[in-house]
């Protein structure tokens, strides 16, 4: 492994990825990657996750393929130097923020979405001139396996790398120094992540879980809340991290929201859920026992059926469910979903505050200003208003968790800055050594006034405002000179 990360240090020193024009190729060949081998990476996903390739396309491969057309269209701006306001003292200097590329970024991917997890961060990574060493996750061995092969058939080899394996790969791969880690995952290896990049004062993305809640108003159009609850709770069989985990709502809506959600698990799915294409299967077998286990003394009000060989799990629903039952403490990650109770808006507010911050919130409701305070009284990693999972798709939003959920986001832009440094640059002249006096010993109480002056000024103006002030700068340094001599 070390020597695995020292050959690509060696290569990002050669300054081979910096330049803009590399940085497009190398972004352009991920996309023939994608598009010449579509049938073997949707093959690989629909095998690790029981997936239909259609959806394996429109789950994945659609957010990939936009992530890189926006990355191709925005580098250039998005790598710029960016110039910056300027105070009196500073005025007839060049100052400006340059992004820098970090270094050796780390990847590290979970299983659910396995190509997405892995492929929008290195399209980030990549855009940002950085060398990148991914790890995706070894639950989805197919999507790896094929990871493993086409990236280096596409990318720079001595750029990028793909290391495969379990803990112990990931463990000794997380001994060697990195400039930035960004993992995917549960929170309890989040803590393994940062313990082990504190070492190295290595800074960290990560994108954790959570139990993100769905509160659904009174005032609110049911059908249309149902059916779009009801594609973000099964899709991928609930294993979405920013799937509703749960149904706050007042006690007398419960059954309608029950009937409703079942209704359109008919329609979306059919008769025999087991045989519709659109509905997959849990990830594995630990999986599936921890989620029966959390059917257990509940009241299961539709779904409930499982079978062990097939890793089926029916789309279910629990009501009346009791907040500090199991399937209440945990993120649950499959496709149950609980209904808890709640008298008003005040009491959800409340129920979401009293507990970990979510990665994603959702509020159902006719009333805008009733959604906004849920907004203001709250957090979370993200919300979506009268949908769920949607603001992931909207890339010029950042995607993260916040406080138990994760730290640090990403997608598009927000992928761009979070693999690059915001690099400060000063540029000045050799000249104005008068006005400079004012900071050189010994100091006094009248220098301390003029230096109050020039920088407790601020330069945010048009070009009239400018000259006016350029001509007060004159002055003030042709007074400050005969002061001083
Ligand atoms: N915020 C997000 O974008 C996002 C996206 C997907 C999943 N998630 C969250 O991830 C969780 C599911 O993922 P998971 O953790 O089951 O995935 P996982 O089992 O695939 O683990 C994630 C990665 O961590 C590595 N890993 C596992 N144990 C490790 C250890 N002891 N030391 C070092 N590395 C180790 C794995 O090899 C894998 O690459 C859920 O909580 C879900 O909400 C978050
Ligand atoms: C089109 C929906 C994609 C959702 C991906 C969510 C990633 C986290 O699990």
């Amino acid at each position: 492994m070390e020597r695995q990360v020292q050959r690509l240090r060696q290569a990002f020193r050669s300054g081979r990825s910096r330049p803009l024009s590399f940085r497009l190729q190398q972004l352009e060949a991920l996309r023939r990657m994608v598009q010449e081998c579509e049938k073997d990476i949707l093959a690989s996903i629909a095998a690790d996750l029981s997936k239909s390739e259609l959806n394996a396309y429109s789950h994945e491969v659609i957010t990939i393929l936009g992530e890189i057309d926006f990355m191709l269209e925005n580098l250039s701006e998005l790598a710029s130097a960016k110039p910056v306001k300027k105070n009196l003292l500073t005025m007839m200097d060049e100052a400006y923020v340059q992004p820098e590329p970090l270094g050796v970024v780390l990847i590290i991917g979970a299983w659910n979405y396995p190509f997405v997890l892995i492929m929008q961060p290195l399209v980030g990574a990549i855009a940002a001139g950085n060398a990148v060493i991914v790890k995706p996750s070894e639950l989805s061995e197919n999507t790896a396996k094929i990871l493993a092969k086409l990236l280096p058939q596409y990318l720079d080899q001595d750029l990028y790398a793909v290391v495969n394996g379990g803990v112990t790969e990931t463990t000794e791969l997380l001994k060697q120094r990195f400039d930035h880690i960004l993992y995917t995952g549960n929170t309890a290896v989040g803590k393994i992540v940062m313990e082990a990049a504190s070492k190295h004062l290595t800074p960290v993305t990560l994108e954790l879980g959570g139990k993100s809640p769905c509160y659904i108003d009174r005032n609110c159009d049911l059908d249309v809340a149902c059916r779009r609850i009801t594609w973000g709770k099964y899709m991928n069989c609930g294993q979405t991290c920013i799937a509703p985990d749960y149904i706050l709502c007042e006690a007398s809506l419960q059954d309608q929201i029950v009937q409703k959600i079942k209704d359109t698990v008919k329609d979306f799915y059919g008769e025999n859920i087991k045989e519709s294409p659109d509905y997959e299967r849990i990830i594995n077998l630990r999986h599936f026992k921890r989620l029966q286990s959390l059917l257990e003394g509940q009241k299961i009000a539709f779904g409930g059926e499982t079978d062990e060989v097939t890793r089926y799990i029916a789309p279910t629903i629990l009501t009346d469910v009791d907040p500090n039952s199991k399937v209440m403490q945990e993120e649950i990650f499959g496709p149950i979903l609980p209904i808890v109770s709640v008298k008003n808006v005040d009491e959800a507010i409340e129920f979401i505050n009293d507990r970990e911050k979510p990665l994603a919130l959702y509020v159902f409701s006719h009333n805008n200003k009733l959604i906004k305070r849920v907004i203001n009284e709250t957090s979370s990693g993200g919300v979506t208003g009268n949908d769920v999972i949607m603001h992931f798709t909207v890339n010029s939003l950042p995607f993260g968790g916040v406080g138990a959920s994760g730290m640090g986001a990403y997608h598009g832009k927000y992928s761009f800055d979070t693999f690059s440094h915001q690099r400060p640059c000063l540029l000045k002249g050799l000249t104005g050594e008068s006005v400079n006096k004012l900071r050189y010993p010994p100091n006094s109480q009248s220098k301390l006034s003029w230096a109050k002056f020039f920088l407790l000024k601020r330069l945010s103006v048009g070009k009239l405002s400018m000259l006016l002030l350029m001509a007060l700068v004159v002055v003030a340094a042709v007074t400050v000179k005969a002061y001083l001599s």
